[in-house]
């Protein structure tokens, strides 16, 4: 019955967007050829690693830069350093916006929130508050929040038998403790929604979940109308996120005014409200801007810790070595802490791996282009979707020699030391130009302290069989679609390397 509705549309809105194409006397970058109308509707990556199928494309066409269009949509992906660095760093005023989305950004309300706002004034004025709130002057303002959760990360991972669920619960508490404020367990109640908002945003985000996206008149059907069931996700969904926003921005609110609130960026951005103008106003604009970096901060942190555990699972002799340095360093049911770090080297080296061999976001997030413009000859029309392809540029062989191993020496000097010749990955993982990562320095001090602390405590070892032999682990990742790259569910044992680290930590590991 939906079909009715949604073809014909489909075909309306196609043939308007097809008559409304810009065209310049420079030649889009090369891509796959543009058939009538639909264009390249049907060779656009949808499902699996699409940065995989983009990096091919670009070797396909020979070019670090190609183009694709569909349904109004114009694609340009960046598959180097360079065109990123040319693009989106050095044309930054005009790359840094992001791309409308209906299901996510006008149905669910995302759009007003700090990642999806297109570059304007409240965007710029959420952006200020996140940098004013964790300055990344400041690395140590969290420093102890963070080194208190790692060690309740410690106490849970023994006992888990989803590695990944266990981390994902323990990030969302981890995260809603440096935003709002709440320790792990005064959190507990707000979690299930919090956790409930950011699944329904990752599945409305997920490019080619939803056709409104593709066919926004859609967006008007009522929604009892037959095949309109996502009219009635999105509200629900939107519900969600209201809750999310409002219920722990509350608690910190009313903590403060009490004089009981902990350090946290709400605390801070309130702390830093201009009393002498609207409150009200300001205080939309922290919501917004905490909302965000809850959901920015929670599943990447997951993500990036399930890899490394997942590739230390994989890698006995990287553990081995990286216990070895653990042995030289501290002392007897020591503990790891941020000042141990420039002694540690190969932890650095592990952490620096574990966010380039498997990405996070392998295409950052979508950029939007605001003018038309011109590069290395090719015509880049305003309103394209930029996608960086930090995939490779992390896999990049001239940089990451044999970059499909798991190796944490390539980033060491013949002296042991990190090495400043070898391209830090962080500068591709957490993003370009103005819309990087605020969060950056929050989410690599704290893989380093729980990278640090896990193999300070654990051997990661396979899980034994029904005969109590070894099973082979294999190291599988979420096939997609999605923008976010994580392991999928695995299960691993964590072997407790001493009696003096559970001394430590004041539990029994085992
Ligand atoms: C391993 C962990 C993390 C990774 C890999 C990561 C990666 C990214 C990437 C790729 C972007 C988009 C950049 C772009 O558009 O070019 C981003 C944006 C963002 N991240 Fe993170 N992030 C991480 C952790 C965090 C944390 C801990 C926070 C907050 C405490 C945070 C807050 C944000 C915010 C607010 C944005 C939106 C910025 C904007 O649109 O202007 N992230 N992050």
């Amino acid at each position: 019955m939906a079909y009715v509705v949604v073809v014909p549309l489909l075909v309306v809105s196609l043939v308007i967007l097809y008559s409304r194409r810009k065209s310049s006397r420079y030649p889009l970058p090369p891509g796959p050829r543009k058939l009538p109308i639909v264009e390249n509707l049907f060779q656009i990556p949808r499902g699996g690693f699409i940065w995989l199928d983009y990096a091919e494309m670009c070797r396909r066409y020979e070019s670090d830069i190609i183009h694709l269009s569909a349904l109004g949509n114009s694609i340009i992906v960046l598959n180097s350093a360079k065109t990123v660095s040319d693009l989106l760093e050095k044309r930054s005023s005009i790359y840094s916006s992001r791309p409308p989305t209906v299901m996510l950004g006008e149905l669910m309300g995302w759009g007003t929130t700090l990642i999806f706002r297109p570059n304007d004034d409240s965007w710029k004025a959420q952006r200020r508050i996140i940098n004013q709130a964790i300055p990344p002057t400041d690395p140590k303002r969290f420093h102890s929040k963070q080194l208190s959760a790692t060690h309740d990360l410690l106490r849970v991972l023994p006992h888990s038998d989803d590695v990944m669920k266990s981390l994902q619960t323990w990030a969302a508490a981890f995260i809603m403790d440096v935003t709002y404020g709440l320790a792990a367990g005064e959190a507990k109640p707000y979690l299930p929604t919090a956790m409930a908002a950011l699944d329904s945003m990752s599945t409305a985000g997920t490019p080619g979940a939803f056709y409104v996206d593709q066919i926004p008149i859609l967006k008007y059907v009522p929604e009892w109308f037959p095949g309109a069931d996502f009219k009635r996700k999105a509200r629900e969904w939107s519900d969600l996120r209201v809750q999310m926003t409002e219920t722990a921005f509350s608690v910190t609110k009313q903590r403060m005014a009490m004089g009981t609130a902990t350090p946290s960026l709400t605390l801070a951005a309130l702390e830093q409200m201009d009393r002498n103008q609207d409150l009200a106003k300001q205080e939309e604009v922290i919501k917004k801007a905490s909302v965000t970096a809850y959901g920015g901060g929670s599943d990447t942190i997951v993500a990036a810790l399930g890899s490394f555990i997942l590739n230390m699972l994989m890698n006995p002799e990287i553990q081995r070595k990286a216990h070895e340095q653990l042995e030289q360093v501290l002392g007897p049911g020591d503990l790891p802490s941020f000042s141990d770090e420039l002694s540690l080297p190969y932890i650095t080296a592990i952490a620096q791996e574990a966010l380039r061999h498997n990405p996070v976001t392998p295409l950052a997030f979508p950029h939007a282009l605001t003018q038309d413009d011109i590069y290395e000859g090719y015509f880049l029309p305003k309103g394209s979707i930029i996608m960086p392809n930090v995939w490779t540029i992390l896999h990049n062989e001239e940089d990451y020699p044999e970059p499909n191993l798991f190796n944490p020496e390539r980033f060491l000097g013949p002296d042991g030391q990190i090495s400043p010749k070898v391209k830090d990955p962080a500068t591709a993982a957490f993003g370009f130009g103005r819309r990087a990562c605020p969060g950056k320095h929050i989410a690599l001090a704290s893989l380093w302290i729980a990278v640090a602390s896990i193999l300070t405590c654990y051997t990661i070892e396979p899980e034994l069989d029904e005969h109590g032999k070894p099973m082979k682990p294999k190291a599988e990742w979420y096939p997609g679609p999605t923008l976010f790259n994580h392991p999928l569910p695995f299960k691993c044992r964590f072997v407790p390397r001493s009696k003096d680290v559970q001394a430590s930590l004041g539990v029994s590991l085992v």
